[in-house]
């Protein structure tokens, strides 16, 4: 059997092909060869009309602890896949990298940059696995919340989703990408002590059944806690859950504060009416009723057109594994790599189809918002050394339908890459998560209802400048070009 290693590093968190390549750059002397490579996804998740932005803390968290651990050299030594040479060189390993990227909680959209890395092309090729990882789930995460968000409107929705998780990690990261989509607390202490959302929760039926009655139950919870929520369909909620919790709130009077009741089955539309009623009768009108079961944003607006009388949502399993879509599918394609004298080229990846065409070239995304309403025209993206804020009209245009265009004028531009890391140093202070979670309440004021409708929005722009545009047209030409005078004789 393989020897057992303490799991002291997230460094070879990376697939095996990545060392393989950086084996190769080693040996052949390319591995400080300038790149720069961009993570994009194709297609929107869920077939929102925005994407939530988040994984950021984690990336910064992964990069300042990068580097390759007395066990890691050890075992990469033991699978005899690797060189003396380069596993020197790996122990010797510091990220110098700069790294660009959309801040936690902005929109972001499909087919434009979200997150770069430039620097020594081993660095860049070492970090792909875990950056993908993370912006994969706490991006799709982040947006889902976000979905939740839109049809809860202002009512309370609670995170409860760990149990239902794919294991530890993402319970912890889950709950934060679902904090800044939107949500308001979640059922994980550790997230609560970790990161500070404020936790909160009620009680399970086994709370009722090791009483065997709710009166009991609920009896020796208000006896020994001041907030109540008192779980009322253990047995019969019409005809034993709710009356046994007005009697406890009743009997407690002062002592408890009565916030409600949950309802965790049945319909919840037929059944919170009811409960609403004899809460209202026994002069609770202020008591909220907590609904969960397998909610999610469909459930939610379903039983918000039913009238449904509930305040407060518990959203676990739906929304921690992203249920109706489990990736995002981001990518991480090289768009420049130096040539021999140290000049970066843009390169470019082409295939049959049309979408999975990278755009070559280092980019920024421009945000262009109308001066006179703060709306969002769409999204800019132009070659680094291009300034849209230096025009005072703008061209946007469709990169595959091009008659498709208009001219903007009176616009901010606002760019959404922003510098984190500068040639492996942490330039970047990351804002406290409460106003990350503001910022993405504040992003989405900015788009048209049009775009933010859950069901079939408006596809936002994402347009290519005319620099950056001809720059791929020129590269595909160039490569049929070369493709075209190929001979193998
Ligand atoms: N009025 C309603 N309209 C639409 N969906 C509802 C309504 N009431 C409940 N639901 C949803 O229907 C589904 C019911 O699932 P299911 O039949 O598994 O639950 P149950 O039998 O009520 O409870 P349990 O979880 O104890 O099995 C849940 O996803 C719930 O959120
Ligand atoms: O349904 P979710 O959105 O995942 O929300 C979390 C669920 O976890 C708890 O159930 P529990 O684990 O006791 O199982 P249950 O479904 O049988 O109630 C709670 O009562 C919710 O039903
Ligand atoms: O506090 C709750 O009610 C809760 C917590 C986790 C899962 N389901 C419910």
């Amino acid at each position: 059997m393989a020897r057992q290693y303490p799991d002291d590093s997230t460094t070879l968190h990376t697939d095996a092909y990545e060392l393989s390549m950086i084996q190769t750059y080693f040996e052949k002397g390319i591995q400080n060869k300038r790149a720069i490579f961009e993570v994009f996804f194709r297609d929107m998740p869920f077939k929102n009309g925005f994407a939530v932005f988040a994984g950021l803390q984690h990336i910064i968290h992964y990069i300042e602890n990068l580097h390759f651990s007395e066990t890691d050299i050890s075992y990469l030594k033991e699978t005899e896949h690797f060189s003396p040479e380069f596993l020197n060189y790996l122990e010797n390993f510091q990220f110098k990298g700069t790294i660009r990227s959309a801040v936690e909680g902005e929109l972001v959209y499909n087919q434009e940059p979200i997150l770069q890395v430039e620097g020594p092309l081993a660095d860049c090729q070492l970090v792909e696995t875990a950056i993908l990882n993370i912006v994969n789930f706490q991006t799709l995460i982040a947006t889902k919340a976000a979905r939740i968000r839109s049809v809860a409107g202002t009512d309370a929705i609670m995170e409860f989703g760990t149990r239902r998780a794919q294991e530890f990690d993402a319970a912890i990261w889950g709950t934060r990408a679902a904090y800044i989509g939107g949500f308001d607390a979640t059922s994980n202490v550790r997230a609560g002590k970790l990161f500070g959302i404020p936790i909160s929760g009620t009680h399970a039926h086994a709370l009722v059944q090791t009483y065997g009655n709710d009166y009991e139950a609920f009896k020796a919870y208000a006896e020994t806690h001041r907030d109540c929520v008192f779980l009322v369909d253990t047995y019969d909620t019409i005809k034993s859950g709710v009356p046994s919790a007005i009697r406890v709130a009743k009997e407690m009077g002062d002592k408890i504060n009565f916030q409600g009741v949950r309802i965790d089955s049945g319909d919840m539309a037929y059944l919170s009416k009811r409960v609403r009623e004899q809460l209202d009768e026994a002069g609770f009108k202020a008591a909220k009723i907590y609904a969960s079961n397998d909610l999610d944003e469909k459930t939610i607006m379903s039983l918000k057109m039913q009238n449904a009388k509930i305040d407060v949502w518990g959203v676990g399993t739906k929304l921690i594994t992203a249920f109706d879509q489990p990736a995002l599918g981001a990518v991480y394609k090289m768009v420049a790599i130096a040539d021999d004298n140290g000049q970066l080229k843009d390169t470019i990846k082409l295939s049959n189809n049309a979408e999975k065409v990278s755009t070559p070239g280092r980019k920024q995304v421009w945000r262009i918002t109308k001066k006179a309403d703060g709306k969002s025209e769409g999204d800019y993206v132009a070659l680094f050394d291009e300034d849209p804020r230096e025009q005072s009209s703008l061209y946007m245009f469709h990169p595959s339908y091009t008659y498709i265009n208009k001219t903007v004028t009176d616009f901010n531009a606002r760019p959404i890459l922003q510098t984190i890391y500068s040639d492996g140093r942490l330039v970047y202070q990351q804002p406290e998560l409460a106003d990350i979670r503001q910022l993405c309440m504040d992003n989405q004021e900015s788009l048209w209802p049009e775009y933010k409708r859950d069901l079939n929005p408006q596809k936002y722009p994402i347009d290519l400048s005319q620099r950056c545009w001809d720059n791929k047209m020129n590269l595909i030409k160039e490569i049929h070009e070369y493709v075209q005078n190929l001979s193998f004789e």
